[in-house]
């Protein structure tokens, strides 16, 4: 018997496109394993020849690197090594785009219970002399496989040309003109001996060794699933005796895949493409992701099949066998029955339905790097999005530097200026706006800074849960000994490293001697008090509210000795100095967005790491909380229930009913961390019975709701990390194209539950019909192979299922797989066609006279149930693929038209065909029996439509 767990985790062609995802229908795992795949044992050796060629150049000191490869060198390789090496070495090409193992893939196609049935059945045919009907099974079986090879394919190749158009750069140091120099070149190009140079954000392109001293965290989330981030450093040491290198838990080794958390630094490329631990393992990551809601509403219906095929078979054969006491013939029809229930053509409906939405959206610029995540898509609910960049229009420029009570002061913009200039991490838009308007107006403004006097002696980069960012610099004109360490980030956490205020008003504003007119002096300087805190928060909270985004700034003279490093230690006692206030104005199309969302009936929330006044004014400005006229007060108290912070947040965790409460009602989440945007993510995820949360953001910090989410959504402008985590990625920064691969999604959810209730309720029918024939008639009312024919051809007019039509009432509403909806419509609908193959078989039985297995008409009466089988299942179609009334009110697309009534004409055309019927031991049926076949078509299309009127009225949904 066909093992219907095989035909459903029958690798379909996606599977080796994806970084980390399985394909859409592999719920089984052991049967994964496609027979060409790499055995266990050649991955183990693969495994140690990826680690003898890191160890190599990990487990020396960092000094001796570079003696290790003659031409490699700290200073970066020559243009003309880096393309002589992409040469030998080849392109180093992310695992997502590999060149598709086509070979694989026919094996697939090839190897399915259908084919292997059919061949069986051929080669007996040719061993009995029956050399048509050999020919004519065999026909099928180079049909249906090219039709599901030629779909996948086709698949594939649109897969790989949609995730190409996603580039990532790397920096790479390039030894030119007898310096080095850092450049971007696409991560493709990437080779080994490479020098490149990391940020927080970034991906590494290969596996690599790290070679400068300072510690950086990064993230293997995309190789082990773990979150949490660990550190790197470099190696000094040489290794102790029978010290081993162990991949994933080593100090100095960064696979590639993994990516930056915090930190800079540079690292060594050793490895890339296929030679890295990544692609190494590509297969087993597709194991590990767990199933999503596809995956599993197709497992649920598997095993429901697989039950029915378990109890039905056997019936079928002793029932059969035990009528005719032909148990040869027996067993070949209840093989062909089996394969008749067994829809094998849903693995390629499901690809193709993915991979032409994918194009889809492609053209509205949405890529989706795992298939599937189309169709989750659809079943979005909820939509998290970070702020800047996807609400707002990511064009963030200064809007003021005040001092912490407001008034208008350079101070804080000018130490700002130092700090993100000569910060070495990833640049923010915060950064950039910064730089850029300092140089925009240098001239008339900030003639008093000398721009090349400051110079860096040290920092602590900024990560999204200190908040904070800091540089400490030597003054300019001094001996090199009289620092300054300058510290920006969110305002509550620079306020609590503050120990007094600096008062602008005694300040000396241009004293020649120090520079920027800065003293920080007791005499200068105001005790922090609590009051003085007050004060400054009560500003910023005005600031906010009128939605600026606000950078606190602080300094601290400090002494610099030679070789020191700074760290998160050294950011205390601080004096305040004032805030930058940023704008960043909504996009222009967000509003209309988030109407569309909400049509759709998708809520949008925000989760920010930005303060709630300024996230709560993006809210109002947009509509997605109510604004009020009267006054802030009052508007304060109104979004009160409506946001929550990170800390309230935390607090919150005690109280499950409260937390889930919170999590519920609130839209606005702000001040959360990295975990905390995740957390929301899950705990959205997880309530009202589990519904599908999307998160869109770009930054660092939103990496891992990116990957908590059941849709990740990032842009192509945004960091690696978050678009390595992504399963979707906007090209262009817009909330509108979100509605856009919504609706798609949905659409593809849709036809393929089309298909799966079509071809599930027919198959069920078509059991009760066997069963009665088997205990009724003394011959076959098929013979396996018509059986088999029928199939097919019913298999290539569901083909077209994809490009269908779909009523835009099933548009409006998340729509997810219901394996339960799948198996009530199965028996409520399916059991219907039965009364009318029972009819077929009595007009044999009564009116043709065709009552015993040598009646010379029995391959008439076999006829006669092919023709009404084939038509009914085929005209049906139309009726079950709309809740409406066909034709009239709902009609389906050209090519569902085309191919039902192509493949009718096909049906109604064999038992005529010379040399095909013969082969298929057809007869022309009487003319007398078309208008049999007339009245039945029509009476089954009423009885479908009264009984989906009234399905529909009970049930509430059809499909
Ligand atoms: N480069 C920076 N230097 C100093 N402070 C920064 C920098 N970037 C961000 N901040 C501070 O950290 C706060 C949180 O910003 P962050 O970018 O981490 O949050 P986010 O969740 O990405 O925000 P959004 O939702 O707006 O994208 C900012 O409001 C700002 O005060
Ligand atoms: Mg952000």
């Amino acid at each position: 018997m066909p093992s219907l767990a095989k035909l459903f985790s029958s690798r379909s062609s996606l599977g080796n496109l994806e970084k980390h995802g399985p394909d859409i229908a592999t719920p089984d795992t052991e049967s994964n394993k496609s027979p060409i795949s790499p055995q266990p044992v050649a991955r183990e050796v693969q495994e140690q020849l990826i680690c003898a060629t890191l160890s190599r150049f990990a487990q020396v000191p960092v000094s001796a690197v570079f003696v290790l490869e003659p031409g490699w060198n700290p200073g970066g390789l020559s243009d003309e090594q880096a393309s002589l090496i992409l040469k030998t070495h080849g392109p180093n090409t992310p695992v997502a785009e590999r060149p598709l193992a086509a070979l694989r893939m026919l094996w697939g196609a090839i190897v399915n219970p259908f084919n292997i049935l059919l061949t069986i059945l051929a080669i007996i045919s040719a061993a009995t002399q029956q050399i048509p009907t050999f020919i004519v099974m065999m026909a099928m079986v180079f049909a249906s496989t090219g039709l599901r090879y030629w779909q996948e394919l086709k698949s594939m190749i649109q897969a790989v040309n949609l995730i190409k158009s996603v580039t990532t750069n790397t920096r790479v140091l390039r030894y030119r003109n007898s310096g080095s120099e850092e450049l971007e070149i696409d991560q493709r190009n990437v080779v080994p001996g490479d020098i490149i140079a990391v940020t927080s954000g970034d991906v590494f392109p290969g596996d690599c060794v790290l070679i400068t001293a300072e510690a950086i965290t990064i993230t293997q989330a995309s190789l082990t699933g773990e979150m949490m981030p660990i550190e790197k450093t470099v190696r000094l040491a040489a290794p102790g005796p029978g010290e081993t290198l162990d991949l994933l838990h080593n100090d100095n080794v960064c696979l590639a895949g993994t990516s930056v958390v915090t930190g800079n630094g540079y690292a060594l490329v050793v490895s890339t493409g296929k030679d890295t631990y990544m692609a190494s393992i590509t297969s087993e990551l597709s194991k590990r992701r767990p199933e999503n809601a596809t995956q599993i509403g197709i497992r649920k219906v598997s095993y429901v099949l697989m039950a029915f095929t378990g109890v039905m078979a056997p019936i079928v054969f002793i029932v059969q066998g035990a009528v005719s006491k032909d148990w040869k013939g027996a067993i070949m029809f209840a093989i062909a029955i089996a394969v008749g229930i067994t829809p094998e053509m849903l693995p390629m409906i499901v690809t193709s339905n993915l991979a032409l939405s994918a194009v889809r959206v492609a053209r509205k610029k949405v890529i989706v790097k795992r298939f599937d995540a189309i169709q989750n898509l659809g079943a979005v609910r909820i939509l998290c999005s970070d702020k800047t960049g996807t609400l707002t229009a990511d064009l963030v420029r200064i809007s003021m530097s005040t001092t912490g009570t407001g008034d208008l002061s350079q101070l804080p913009i000018k130490l700002a200026y130092i700090n993100s200039s000569l910060q070495t991490g990833s640049r923010s838009p915060i950064d950039h706006a910064i730089v850029d308007f300092v140089d925009q107006n240098e001239q008339d403004m900030f003639t008093d800074i000398p721009r090349d006097g400051w110079v860096k002696q040290g920092e602590v980069p900024f990560d999204s849960s200190r908040r904070l960012l800091s540089v400490l610099v030597s003054r300019p004109g001094g001996d090199g000994s009289e620092g300054l360490l300058i510290t920006k980030g969110a305002v509550e956490e620079v306020l609590d490293l503050c120990v007094s205020v600096y008062n602008h008003q005694t300040s000396p504003s241009s004293d020649a001697s120090e520079p920027l007119g800065l003293d920080i002096s007791p005499s200068t300087t105001l005790i922090f008090t609590a009051d003085e805190r007050q004060k400054i928060l009560d500003t910023a909270q005005r600031l906010n509210e009128d939605g600026l985004r606000l950078v606190a700034v602080a300094c601290r003279e400090q002494l610099i000795k030679p070789f020191m490093t700074i760290s998160c230690s050294d950011e205390s006692e601080l004096t305040f100095i004032g805030f930058i206030g940023l704008l960043d104005p909504l996009k222009p199309d967000a509003t209309q967005a988030i109407k569309d969302l909400a049509a759709l009936n998708v809520q949008v929330r925000i989760l920010t790491g930005d303060a709630p006044a300024v996230a709560a004014k993006v809210a109002r400005d947009l509509g997605l909380i109510p604004s009020c006229q009267h006054s802030s007060t009052a508007e304060n108290e109104k979004d009160e229930g409506l946001i929550l912070t990170g800390v309230q947040l935390a607090a919150l965790a005690d109280d499950q009913d409260a937390y889930k409460d919170a999590i519920d009602r609130c839209i606005i989440f702000a001040k959360l961390s990295p975990y905390q945007k995740l957390e929301v993510v899950k705990a959205l995820r997880m309530g009202d019975g589990g519904r599908a949360v999307a998160f869109l953001g770009d930054g660092v910090n939103d990496a891992l709701a990116i990957r908590g989410a059941d849709v990740g959504i990032s842009v192509d402008s945004g960091t690696d990390i978050a678009k390595e985590a992504a399963d979707v990625i906007l090209l262009e920064k817009s909330l509108a194209v979100v509605a856009d691969g919504v609706v798609e999604g949905r659409l593809t959810l849709i036809n393929t539950l089309k298909y799966i209730k079509m071809a599930t309720s027919s198959n069920f029918g078509n059991i009760f019909s066997v069963l009665v024939a088997s205990a009724w008639l003394p011959y076959q009312p098929m013979l396996p192979l018509q059986l088999l024919v029928q199939n097919l051809l019913y298999d290539f007019s569901q083909a077209s299922i994809p490009w269908d039509n779909v009523d835009p009432e099933y548009l409006v509403a998340p729509k997810t797989w219901g394996a339960k909806s799948i198996i009530r419509f199965m028996i409520c609908l399916g059991p219907f066609s039965s009364p009318f193959d029972i009819i077929t078989f009595s007009i044999n039985w009564f009116h043709y006279g065709i009552r015993t297995l040598d009646n010379p008409l029995v391959p008439l009466a076999q006829t006669h149930w092919f023709l009404e089988g084939s038509l009914t299942q085929l005209f049906i179609i139309h009726f079950l693929r709309t809740g409406k009334l066909p034709f009239i009110q709902s009609r389906a697309s050209i090519s569902v038209v085309c191919t039902t009534f192509g493949i009718a004409g096909i049906s109604i055309a064999i038992p005529y065909m010379p040399k095909i019927n013969t082969a298929l031991k057809f007869t022309p049926p009487e003319p007398i029996y078309y208008s049999y076949l007339l009245a039945m078509i029509i009476g089954y299309a009423m009885v479908v439509h009264v009984v989906k009127t009234l399905y529909q009225l009970v049930f509430k949904e059809w499909l």
